[in-house]
C-alpha cells in the first residue's frame, strides 16, 4: 500500500525521512505566501522560461538576491530581457533549449532528471502552477504527470487554489491536514478508459464503482472534517485534486 503524505507545504522537514524537493516555477500567477512556503521547503529551484518573470516580480527588489534559482530553462521566448540580465549577472545558469517538440515544463523535469543522475539521489518535484490558465497547457500538465507516473512516484502540481497529483493503480492513504486542504476535492479519470474506484473519508464515497470521462466523474466531492485520512483504491491511474485553503 502506498502512503502519500500531503506535507509538501511544511517547512520543517527531517531529511532522514523525506526526500529532497525540486521546485519548478511555471509561468502562472501565484501568491507571495504560497511561493515563500514552497521555496523554503525546496532544496533546488528551477524556473521554466517565463516562470523567471513570475519569480522576479513576486520578490521585493531588495530581497531578490535571496531567491536566486539554480536554473532557468526553456526555449526562452517568454523570459523578459531585464529578468534574464538580472539572473545572468547573479550567476544563475540560463539554458536555452530551442526544441519545439517539448514544452518548457518537460525541459525542466528533464533537468531534474539530470540533477538526480549527477547526485545519485531522488527528488520529489513540485510544480508551482500548471493547473489553470490556458486549457492546452493545463491538459498538458494532466497528461504529462499521468505519463510520468510510470517512472516517478512523487510529482505534484500546486496552485493557490488546488493541489493535485496522479494516483497510480492500487491503494493509497492520503493524510489530510484540514487546516490546509479542503473542503472540496475530486477524482478525475483523465487518460484512462475507466477505473474501478473505492474510497473512504469522503462525503460522497464510492465502492467498486466505475468512473470514466464518459460516465461518473467525482467532482465537487468533500473531505470529511472528522477524518484524518482518505483511502482510495483505484484499478487504473486517476488524478486526485484537493482545494487549498487560503
Ligand atoms: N497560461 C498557462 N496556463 C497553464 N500553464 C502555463 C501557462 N503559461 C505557461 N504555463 C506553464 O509554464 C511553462 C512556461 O511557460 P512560458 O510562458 O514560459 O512558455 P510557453 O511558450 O507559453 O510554453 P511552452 O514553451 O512550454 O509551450 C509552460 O511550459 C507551462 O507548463
Ligand atoms: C504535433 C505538434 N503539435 C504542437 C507542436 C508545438 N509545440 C509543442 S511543444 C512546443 C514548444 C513550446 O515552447 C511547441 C511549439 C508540435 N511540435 N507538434
Amino acid at each position: 500500500m502506498t502512503s502519500w503524505k500531503t506535507d509538501f507545504l511544511q517547512t520543517q522537514i527531517t531529511s532522514e525521512t523525506t526526500p529532497k524537493r525540486a521546485l519548478v516555477i511555471l509561468n502562472q500567477p501565484f501568491s507571495e505566501g504560497l511561493f515563500l512556503r514552497l521555496w523554503s521547503s525546496s532544496q533546488w529551484h528551477c524556473c521554466a522560461d517565463g516562470g523567471a518573470n513570475r519569480l522576479f516580480d513576486v520578490v521585493d527588489s531588495a530581497q531578490r538576491t535571496l531567491f536566486l534559482p539554480d536554473l532557468i530553462k526553456g526555449d526562452l521566448d517568454s523570459i523578459r530581457n531585464d529578468v534574464k540580465d538580472f539572473y545572468i549577472s547573479h550567476g544563475v545558469p540560463v539554458v536555452e533549449d530551442a526544441d519545439q517538440d517539448s514544452t518548457d515544463l518537460m525541459k525542466c523535469v528533464s533537468a531534474v532528471q539530470d540533477l538526480e543522475t549527477e547526485q545519485q539521489s531522488e527528488y520529489d518535484i513540485v510544480l508551482l502552477g500548471g493547473l489553470s490558465g490556458r486549457l492546452d497547457q493545463t491538459i498538458h500538465t494532466l497528461s504529462y504527470l499521468h505519463k510520468l507516473r510510470k517512472t516517478r512516484k512523487r510529482i505534484f502540481a500546486v496552485t493557490d487554489d488546488n493541489v493535485g497529483w496522479v494516483l497510480d493503480g492500487g491503494e493509497h492513504i492520503i493524510h489530510i491536514d484540514h487546516s490546509i486542504l479542503g473542503p472540496t476535492c475530486g477524482l478525475l479519470p483523465v487518460g484512462i478508459a475507466s477505473t474501478l474506484l473505492s474510497t473512504t473519508g469522503l462525503r460522497w464515497n464510492l465502492w467498486n464503482q466505475p468512473s470514466s470521462f464518459d460516465g461518473l466523474v467525482s467532482t465537487s466531492n468533500h473531505l470529511v472534517p472528522t477524518e484524518d485520512t482518505v483511502w482510495i483504491r483505484t484499478s487504473n491511474p486517476i488524478w486526485w485534486t484537493a482545494e487549498l485553503r487560503s
